[in-house]
């Protein structure tokens, strides 16, 4: 198949898109790319194409990069955005240059517009080989996929089926000039030593070794679809409502969870978590055990990146890291008739009418007690147990004082004295 032809009939599904941007390095992949859709076109009737640029600003040579790219565009008639994003330095800086390239292209994008970025067969087979020397799973062996969301669009990579000699020889054909990342030949050193070394040889021995690899990652990216079939069934069972549904946190019923095999557990696990942090790399599920296995008064927590897992009573709750941080100053209520933004905690408005005397909103820190309408002096801490109130939402849970003395707690209203209920609306994460 040309390359015309594989171009046309991988794009075929996003022929109705108000526009096609290219993303466009400048280097040999998207110079093909861009190339091939201004001449397309020409004979076709396809939505308007566009390019972007991202400049990083990261080495020298890449500061040239936006005048050539400008430059390619201008002849072929194509209008060109340029960004320039600013990377945060970190630990990797290549992964932080992704991830501002990403989140530029997704800015640009309107409703159904299409990113398309010029990765090939090539490029898979070496992610594929990569990933598997990591150990990868199911999900990272399906490599690229050909298309997904990305911001209020698409990102589709039509050349997967492509190969590079295909567009190399495209590129020579057509006189095509293109820029050279340098940092391409040792930033990624383990990447290049597949691609230079390691592919050439299996190639030798095994002429069709890329589409096979290719071919073995769209089998994986099935395997997956099934998998996250699986999960989205196992987990309707376990993702019921709690009774503390406005606390706003993702949480799941264990008893569903545990009737299933540990393989299944953990497939729907991964697939409730993506949402959240990062997949738990295979070593790290003793935290699940934990959780699944701890004494009914026990309050056990599995730490992930970016929060961490609660177990209260027969549930899970996923706890962001914001929600962990302790320590909220009491706080003056002199109007209760209008509501009270809690400073890092959400916001109260009161129903009822509001007692008399000096209103005050504090926070636990133990031995409360609470006068309950009809039953007299309580224990705070026995009150919540009986509630069911899980043990993650104590520290939070705003307590109403009258001249020192607690009348009711927020979102309980079976706990508030005199008819006043306080509501509490719980911040966002
Ligand atoms: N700075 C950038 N601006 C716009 N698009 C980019 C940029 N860097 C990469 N891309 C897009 O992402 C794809 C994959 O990036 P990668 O870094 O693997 O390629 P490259 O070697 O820089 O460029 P090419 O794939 O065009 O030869 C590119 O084909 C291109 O579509």
């Amino acid at each position: 198949m040309s390359l015309d032809s594989l171009l046309l009939s991988a794009l075929a599904p996003w022929r109705g898109s108000p526009a096609w941007w290219v993303a466009f390095s400048g280097g040999l992949d998207s110079t093909v790319l861009l190339h091939l859709l201004a001449r397309l076109a020409d004979q076709h009737e396809l939505p308007p194409v566009r390019a972007i640029h991202v400049h990083h600003g990261l080495q020298p040579a890449g500061d040239d990069w936006p005048a050539h790219c400008q430059a390619v565009c201008d002849g072929l008639d194509v209008p060109l955005q340029v960004v320039r994003v600013k990377v945060a330095p970190g630990a990797s800086l290549e992964r932080a240059a992704r991830e501002a390239r990403y989140e530029a292209f997704s800015a640009c994008l309107g409703e159904d517009e299409v990113l398309l970025t010029g990765q090939h067969r090539d490029d898979q087979a070496e992610t594929v080989l990569f990933r598997l020397l990591r150990g990868a799973g199911v999900r990272g062996l399906a490599a690229m996929p050909v298309e997904r969301p990305l911001g209020l669009g698409r990102l589709v990579r039509p050349l997967l089926g492509a190969s590079r000699a295909e567009i190399e020889a495209y590129a020579r054909r057509n006189a095509l000039r293109w820029v050279e990342d340098p940092s391409n030949r040792n930033h990624d050193y383990s990447r290049n030593f597949l691609r230079r070394e390691v592919m050439p040889l299996l190639q030798q021995r095994w002429p069709q070794t890329v589409s096979s690899m290719a071919r073995a990652a769209a089998h994986m990216a099935e395997a997956q679809q099934l998998l996250d079939e699986l999960a989205q069934q196992d987990l309707s069972a376990a993702n019921t409502a709690s009774d503390f549904e406005w606390l706003r946190l993702p949480s799941l019923a264990l008893s569903p969870l545990r009737s299933l095999t540990p393989a299944r557990q953990r497939n729907a696990l991964r697939h409730w978590l993506a949402d959240f942090t990062l997949a738990p790399d295979e070593n790290h599920w003793a935290g699940w055990a934990s959780l699944l296995d701890a004494r009914p008064d026990a309050t056990p927590r599995w730490r992930l990146v970016g929060g961490e897992l609660q177990r209260s009573g027969d549930r899970i709750w996923w706890l962001p890291n914001g929600w962990l941080e302790p320590g909220f100053e009491p706080i003056d209520w002199s109007d209760p008739s209008t509501g009270l933004v809690l400073p890092g905690n959400g916001t109260l408005r009161g129903e009822g009418a509001p007692p008399a005397g000096k209103l005050q909103i504090r926070y636990r820190r133990g031995g409360e007690v609470l006068l309950v309408p009809g039953r007299g002096r309580r224990d705070l801490k026995r009150l919540l147990n009986e509630a069911g109130v899980p043990a993650l939402v104590r520290g939070r849970l705003p307590l109403l004082y009258r001249d020192d003395e607690l009348i009711a707690v927020a979102n309980l209203p079976q706990l508030s004295e005199g008819g006043f209920a306080l509501y509490w609306c719980v911040p966002e994460f």
